[in-house]
């Protein structure tokens, strides 16, 4: 992202200027991030609009204008594995609320765990503010560290609804049809790993934005990694039917449509569109919406659920999508009654009847209303709300809406459908615009090793594998002919590989499974493949060499070491070590928590992440609040250097053209990801 103050001067900002009443100088972090520029938070047709609809109680209008006109409180949610989650919330709680309280400073506030979800918490704080105060500064570096190892995930509070009504467990197939930047998708996979390790369930997540795929790949599933999940890169309106290992076809049991949508319920933290909305928004996304909600019913088994939610407030958008899905299902699809779910959650029940207004806000009461031939192509039958017989047997109050005045969040709506039936329901004809795909990466093939393959053998002879661990289903991102020269090696689990297998010559699969090895060129080891720490999750019980229990006091030295080539001669496990071959060594106190070492002839050092030794710290009960000061301002200055380098690229671009720059600096750092995590993908020039 770009320095402020050069950003200000390119802008031609004065320096100073104080933001004017109801203006907003808007989070640097904000998605879509347009700097400090201001924004006037009004929108006549936007409230005209809301007042005509109702769809909450008109006389909570000046709440509801009130609240969008707020900043949007800061929320998160811990996630991970069970313990690791309790102990993380004891630890904040520990540590900073306590300090919060005892400061009596009124400005400052206690984040609140979400009353429908207790792993999450809210505070109305600002993300800019909590960033600048002390004390939750500190709370702030603790969030940051955790949520960079993927234990935590800012995430707005309404968006985490879709995933608790779909409630997916281990053995489930999950279809997430607009996945992209993954917050969902995240959840979605905690949730089948949470009674299993290795589930035997997976989650598809799709996307039709490449740029989008990548920065879920490298940014989101970065800090989930899983054997249990794929990528692809597909129109979701026209998701291929997938292949199944026995020659039938996949049907999944949970899908999630979180369709594009004009995103009218995220006012609060986009602010361009208090400036460009009209209802066109809603109008032009509605038959795209419709063909991603009939192409996720037709992958659904029958007993399967399906979520179609949006961050828009807009019948048009929610309750006349849903209502023409179940018109086209006759009587497969039916609406489930969510009034019983997240208890706490205070929600409005779904509508049944709304208006049609244009991008001028005229008024259509029936299809009779439209003169011009141009119009007939926008207001198009399923705008209109369902007839009374319609209504009665489609219960669209059983779906839900989220306003942002009812408990300070961005507006939401939710419906849950379930597939009662497969006989009447023709999901082949779902059509709608068709999405120009814009390739920039080619597909490498992904190649399964074989029995025969040398590098099993070598895997299996260092680390001791136990004949039971899945070799075949590692594989690696190369042709066959090429494929003892690829440089990493992954891992899937079944389903996945299933998945992979028959399905990746007909659908764009960007990313699989987890990487497990990468090759070494290193003299100091004995086998050509080095472990990496996320793999260790899966293989760690069928090892029965290079792993060594060391004693808790070996482990702190080795973690707290500002070092990080630690000299074996000061650890009492040298000896244990020592019988290790030099390389990738597995030390554990607690099996649950293995770390993975690089031990050379006289060093051992830890191969992880500073965030993850930071975390395995804390586990252990130590006080880090000194390691978060350093890693803070470590992460300042590089920080500010990434910004900087953006800037500058950003002054050349603009300079090439000769124009003056946008700022999108923050999908451009987003999407500079670690080489290492890439599977091999590599860039086709169009
Ligand atoms: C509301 S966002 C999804 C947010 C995501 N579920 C999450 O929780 O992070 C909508 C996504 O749909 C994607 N999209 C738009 N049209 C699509 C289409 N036809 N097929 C698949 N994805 C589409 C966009 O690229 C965008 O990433």
């Amino acid at each position: 992202m770009v320095h402020s103050s050069r950003r200000r001067n390119f802008n031609n900002k004065k320096k100073g200027h104080e933001p004017r009443e109801n203006k907003w100088r808007d989070d640097r972090d904000a998605p879509g991030n347009q700097g400090y520029r201001e924004v006037l938070k009004e929108n006549e047709k936007y409230w005209e609009y809301y007042k005509q609809q109702n769809v909450f109680p008109l006389e909570q209008f000046d709440e509801f204008k009130a609240a969008l006109q707020r900043d949007l409180p800061v929320s998160f949610r811990f996630q991970g594995c069970h313990k690791d989650r309790e102990q993380l919330i004891h630890e904040m709680e520990n540590r900073f609320f306590g300090k919060i309280v005892e400061a009596e400073d009124t400005a400052v506030c206690v984040p609140k765990s979400l009353p429908w979800y207790k792993e999450a918490y809210q505070t109305p704080m600002s993300r800019t503010a909590v960033r600048s105060h002390p004390i939750l500064a500190q709370l702030h570096n603790f969030l940051v560290t955790e949520a960079e190892l993927g234990n935590l995930s800012r995430q707005e509070a309404v968006s985490m609804i879709p995933p608790l009504l779909l409630a997916p467990t281990s053995e489930h197939y999950v279809l997430d049809l607009c996945a992209a930047p993954g917050s969902k998708t995240t959840q979605l996979l905690e949730m089948i790993h949470e009674n299993d390790e290795n589930p035997k369930g997976m989650v598809i997540a799709n996307d039709v934005d490449m740029k989008r795929c990548y920065m879920l790949i490298h940014h989101t599933l970065k800090r989930f990694r899983t054997a249990a999940c794929a990528v692809t890169c597909e129109d979701a309106a026209r998701f291929p039917q997938i292949a199944d290992s026995d020659g039938g076809l996949i049907q999944f049991d949970r899908v999630l449509a979180d369709v594009i949508c004009s995103g009218d319920g995220t006012l609060r933290k986009n602010p361009e569109i208090w400036k460009k909305w009209t209802p066109q928004d809603g109008l032009g996304l509605h038959r795209m919406q419709i063909a991603i909600a009939r192409k996720g019913a037709q992958q659904l088994k029958v007993g399967g659920r399906m979520v179609y939610s949006t961050c828009s407030m807009n019948p048009i958008e929610d309750e006349a999508v849903v209502a023409q899905l179940l018109r086209d299902s006759k009587g497969s699809l039916k609406l489930v009654d969510t009034s019983k779910m997240l208890p706490e959650l205070k929600r409005e029940n779904g509508v049944n009847q709304w208006k049609v207004f244009d991008r001028d806000m005229k008024l259509y009461n029936s299809l009779e209303d439209i003169s011009e031939e141009k119009m007939k192509k926008v207001i198009v039958p399923s705008l209109f709300p369902p007839t009374e017989e319609e209504a009665k047997e489609m219960n669209l109050h059983y779906s839900m809406r989220i306003t942002p005045h009812a408990q300070d969040t961005g507006g939401f709506f939710v419906a849950l459908i379930e597939k009662v039936d497969e006989s009447n329901f023709d999901g082949s004809a779902a059509n709608g615009p068709a999405w120009k795909k814009k390739k920039m990466f080619k597909d490498e093939p992904f190649t399964f090793l074989k029995l025969d393959d040398e590098r099993w053998h070598d895997i299996r002879n260092h680390y001791g594998v136990d004949e039971s661990f899945k070799y075949q289903n590692l594989f690696s991102r190369r042709l066959e002919s090429n494929d003892a020269n690829s440089r990493q090696l992954f891992y899937a689990n079944d389903a996945i590989k299933n998945f992979v297998k028959e399905n990746m010559a007909k659908v764009s699969i960007q990313n699989a499974g987890m990487k497990m090895f990468s090759r070494t060129e290193g003299k100091v080891e004995n086998t050509r493949f080095r472990l990496s720490q996320e793999g260790i999750r899966y293989l760690f019980k069928f090892m029965n060499k290079q792993k060594v229990k060391i004693g808790a006091e070996d482990m702190l030295h080795m973690l707290k070491s500002e070092e990080n080539l630690v000299p074996l001669e000061k650890l009492t496990c040298k000896g244990d070590v020592r019988k290790q071959q030099n390389g990738t060594v597995v030390v554990y106190c607690d099996e649950d928590e293995p770390v993975c070492t690089w031990v050379g002839y006289h060093t051992i050092a830890p191969y992880i992440s500073k965030e993850e030794r930071l975390h395995l710290l804390r586990m252990m009960g130590v006080d880090c609040a000194e390691i978060e000061l350093l890693m803070k301002s470590k992460r300042k200055e590089k920080a500010a250097q990434d910004r900087e380098a953006a800037w500058a690229r950003k002054e050349e671009e603009a300079k090439a053209s000769g124009e003056p720059s946008t700022s999108s600096d923050a999908a451009c750092a987003a999407l500079e990801a670690p080489e290492e995590n890439i599977q091999e993908m590599s860039e086709v020039k169009e």
